[in-house]
């Protein structure tokens, strides 16, 4: 598999996602936000984690409307694979990739922990190697990761199982304590209807090694590769 991983003015995490996708045996291009295409041959875009222009205006809004935005959209609509984590997750919901937006977290306060979140579903490009409503324990870091959609949004969400991971306790109790920043439904990431897009406000991508931290986040990536077991 080919990934492109963008990188915008403030991102950084865009080195720690193309180690976890050489990892699970990926090909990694570097692209700069500015560009107006993407190299050839492209399987997944991946917008990582940061603070792309300092968060400034909202996050993620400024980015949202990068050159390279107008590629990425032409590649989802292809049926290509966009993965937005955290920051990436809010430059896609201000890019229209995904619906909803993330706002400030509840509590006002950036967030910086572990977090166990239950995967919603085992049948996606994203999530095959994991099981339906495994607890995995991963890390979040963000000041705004409260996702928020119109109440018809959010029924279509749910209807269509559009769902991907939901913030939970240890045993997978999806409960008000658990909720780290008053996402509605406990929401930590959503699919696009076609399951090519995927946005997260966790970062899997820190998760792929036993020795700092666990591999309870190499699923993910495994899964893109074509469902090959986590090591
Ligand atoms: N780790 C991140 O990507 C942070 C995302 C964003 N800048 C926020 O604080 O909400």
């Amino acid at each position: 598999m080919k990934a492109a991983v963008i990188t915008f003015p403030g991102s950084n995490r865009d080195g720690d996602v193309a180690k976890a996708l050489k990892q699970a045996g990926a090909h990694v291009a570097h692209v700069w936000h500015a560009d107006t295409s993407l190299p050839a041959g492209i399987d997944l875009v991946v917008l990582p984690g940061g603070f792309s222009y300092g968060d400034y205006l909202r996050t993620g809004a400024i980015a949202g409307r990068a050159n390279i935005m107008d590629a990425t959209r032409a590649h989802a609509a292809r049926g290509g694979y966009v993965l937005g984590i955290c920051n990436g997750f809010q430059i896609a919901c201000e890019a229209g990739l995904l619906p909803g937006i993330l706002m400030r977290n509840a509590g006002l306060k950036f967030v910086c922990r572990r977090q166990h979140l239950t995967v919603e579903r085992a049948d996606t490009p994203y999530t095959s190697t994991y099981a339906k409503g495994q607890v995995i324990n991963v890390c979040i870091a963000h000041g705004e990761g409260n996702y928020i959609a119109d109440p018809e949004t959010l029924a279509r969400l749910e209807g269509e199982g559009l769902v991907a991971f939901r913030y939970a306790d240890a045993q997978g109790n999806v409960t008000a304590d658990a909720n780290p920043n008053g996402s509605l439904n406990g929401i930590a990431g959503i699919y696009s209807p076609g399951f090519n897009v995927l946005g997260l406000m966790p970062h899997p991508e820190n998760l792929i090694d036993s020795l700092t931290g666990g591999t309870d986040g190499r699923g993910m990536f495994d899964s893109l590769m074509g469902g090959k077991k986590a090591a």
